[in-house]
This record gives C-alpha cells, structure tokens and sequence, in this order.
C-alpha cells in the first residue's frame, strides 16, 4: 500500500492500455457499458489533477463482428480491412462516452516508423503534450491499415511502453482479462498465484508469462512483463490488472494496491537515449571485440578498429545495433559510416582508416554522446 501510495501520488501523468478482449466484450463487438465506467474514471482521474493517455487495442475484433467474420482471416490486407472498420466504431464509442462529462477525445494511429523517425517522434510528442494540456484524452491504436512487418510495433502493450517513454509518464497502466500476472498462465495452471509486486525487468517475470490465452488477444503476458521492462528505462511503473474491477483506476490512484505491480526505482534514460533504445527495427548491426565491449561499456566511443564484422545495409546517421561476439547487444547509436564505407574500416586503426578512405569523417564510428548502453 505505501509503495503503491508513493507511486501514484506522485504521478502526474499516466498512460493506460486495454486489451481487446475487454473493449470487445470477447470480440462480441464493442462493450460500450465497459467504456462507460473507465471513461468515469478517467473523469475522476482527471478531477485528481491527473492526465491520462489511451491506448486502446479492440480494431480487428470489432472490424470483424461488424464485417459477421467469426474466424480471424489469415490475409494481412482482410485483417487491415477489418481494422479500418472496426477503429471508426472503437472512437465512436469513445467519443460518445465522454461526451456525458464534456470531454474531448483525440484519435492517434501511429507506426513503429512514426516513432523511429526523429522529427516524427518529437512531433508526436508535441502533438500529445498538447492534447494533455487541453485536457483532451488521446486515444491511441497502432496505425494497423498501413502497418507491414517492417514499420509496425506489433502490439499494443509495446506500443503503451513507447508511448510512455516518448511524453515521460509516470505509470503504465495494462488493463486486461486477467486479474494480474501470475506465476503460470492461470487458463492452463488452476495453482498459479498472483505476483502482487516485482521489480520491473527481473527475468524471473518473463519465465512466468505466456502467450496470449485467446485468439483474441495478440502478445499475452509475455508482452506486458516486457512492457514493464520498456517503461522502466523512463522511470516508470507500471501496474497489470483487470479491467473488470470496479473503479479500479481510481482506486489505483488512492493508492490501493490491485493486480500486479511492476516497480522500478531507475533514474530516467535522457530522452535522446530512449529514443534510440526504444527502437525496435534496427538497419543493421556491428560484431565488436572484446576490447571494444569494455570501451563501449565504460562510456568510451566506437572506434573502428574494435570492430570485427558489419552486417545489413544502413546510412550514415541510422541508429544500428552493436553486439559482442555471442551476439548480445552492447549498445545501439547513431553511426558516423554507411554501411560499405563501414566493412572498409573495420579493424583499422584512424591513420589507416584515412589511407583506405583518402578522407577521416569523424574518428568514431559510434560517437560516445550518440551512443546508448543496454541492459546495464
Ligand atoms: N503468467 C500469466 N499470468 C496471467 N495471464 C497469463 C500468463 N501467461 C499467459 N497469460 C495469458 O495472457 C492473457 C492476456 O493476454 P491477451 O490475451 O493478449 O490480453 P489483452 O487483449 O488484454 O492484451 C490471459 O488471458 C492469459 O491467458
Ligand atoms: N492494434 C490491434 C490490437 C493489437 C493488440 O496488441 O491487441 P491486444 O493484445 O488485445 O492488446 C487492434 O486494434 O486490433
């Protein structure tokens, strides 16, 4: 209770996420009565000084019940389709909702390529930030109509991380079908119990944590545990519960300690740094010495005599991933080198690195200040 008091005391602003077992009611098509009493909550949450963001998942299910589909298509352009359908009735039922307490709502579709683009990221940042300062609710999906493999987040647990790491909430909130996380999935393990508190990015939680327990429902536990992990890096908890409890949001904020709390006490990664670790397609790759790990590890910069092999195709100024030789990411930073300019300098020395090139662009390949460690 006190942990859960300190936390939401102190937090000003907080991103929510529901599944689309829950908006859907089952995928039986929109539950406008369950939109009804969270957009109560949030009405009190804001009466509480409290701003709050929506991510909300339920497009496909919804798309499907007013298209009559009652089996999931397998064609990425049907389930896009269904999507587009079923998103007007999702911001509908917002939109209708809130209006009893006279507010405004705002939809946000984004793409994984939204977020990983600079200017577009900050733009949304801005774009959310003032939204918030109106007092509207943003109510956010992932842009599932133009999304390809390449560009998409996937699901709406990352995409609930993101969000709060890209406008620095304090608390992610995960409703779902669940009461909480449990030491097993509880739909195949009677005996499993309720993890009531933990430490956002302990492995342990991902051991526990299944897929999804219904063909609804897309990442599972497992997505939410990694959200947790996600949302730490920018100082935030976050809490798993259902969101069938009454009140539940509200009572979360007086502090009642309810489902799964995911805690941590890390200091926040600088904005800059977050966006990078926060992406989730990288171009491409650098192999790196052992020698270079320590120097990268110690907050040294990349030179390219540490490195041993450069995979993928990237551009100068891309954000690319650096492993050690087992293929665990070090860091990830913006590099100084394209890709074939890269594979000709690895290993060399700078004075080497100007006989090969005839020219020396910058020392590094990875600068130190574009530059961020991971799982440290
Ligand atoms: N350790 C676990 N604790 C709780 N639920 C789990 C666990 N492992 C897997 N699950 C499953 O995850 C499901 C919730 O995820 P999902 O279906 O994707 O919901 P949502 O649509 O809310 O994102 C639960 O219904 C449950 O079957
Ligand atoms: N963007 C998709 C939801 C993806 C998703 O993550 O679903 P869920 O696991 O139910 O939160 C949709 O609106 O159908």
């Amino acid at each position: 209770m006190e942990e859960n008091l300190k936390i939401w005391n102190d937090a000003k602003r907080i991103v929510v996420k529901v599944g689309s077992s829950l908006v859907t009611n089952e995928g039986h098509g929109v539950d406008t009565e369950a939109i009804a009493r969270w957009t109560a909550q949030i009405a009190k949450l804001q009466e509480m000084g409290k701003q709050v963001v929506w991510v909300s998942s339920g497009a496909v299910a919804e798309g499907m019940a007013r298209l009559g589909w009652t089996k999931r298509p397998k064609k990425m352009h049907e389930l896009q389709a269904a999507a587009a359908v079923g998103q007007m009735g999702i911001v509908e039922a917002y939109e209708k909702s809130f209006e009893r307490y006279d507010i405004r709502t705002a939809q946000i579709l984004l793409t994984h390529a939204d977020l990983a683009d600079r200017e577009r990221y900050l733009n949304a940042r801005q774009t959310l930030t003032t939204l918030l300062d109106l007092k509207v609710v943003p109510i956010i999906n992932e842009n599932d109509t133009v999304v390809t493999n390449e560009i998409k987040v996937g699901d709406n647990d990352t995409l609930g991380a993101l969000v709060t790491n890209l406008i620095d909430a304090d608390v992610l909130v995960i409703l779902t079908d669940q009461i909480g996380l449990f030491t097993a999935d509880p739909r195949s393990n009677p005996e499993a119990k309720l993890v009531e508190v933990g430490e956002a990015g302990d492995p342990i939680y991902e051991a526990m944590a299944g897929g999804a327990g219904s063909s609804i429902g897309k990442g599972g536990m497992q997505t939410k545990v990694l959200a947790a992990k996600r949302a730490a890096r920018s100082g935030a908890s976050t809490v798993i519960a259902s969101g069938r409890i009454p009140d539940v949001l509200v009572r979360l904020a007086q502090g009642e300690s309810i489902g799964t709390l995911l805690k941590t006490d890390r200091k926040p990664m600088s904005a800059r740094s977050q966006w990078m670790a926060d992406h989730l397609q990288l171009k491409g790759k650098l192999v790196i010495d052992e020698g270079a790990v320590e120097a990268v590890r110690k907050g040294k910069s990349l030179l390219p005599v540490g490195v041993k092999a450069v995979i993928g195709d990237f551009l100068r100024g891309e954000i690319i991933q650096v492993v050690d030789q087992n293929d665990k990411e070090i860091c990830r930073g913006m590099i100084n080198y394209g890709s074939d300019e890269s594979r000709r300098i690895m290993g060399l020395h700078s004075d080497e690195v100007v006989e090969e090139l005839g020219y020396l662009e910058q020392r590094e390949l990875i600068h130190q200040d574009n530059m961020v460690v991971m799982n440290k």
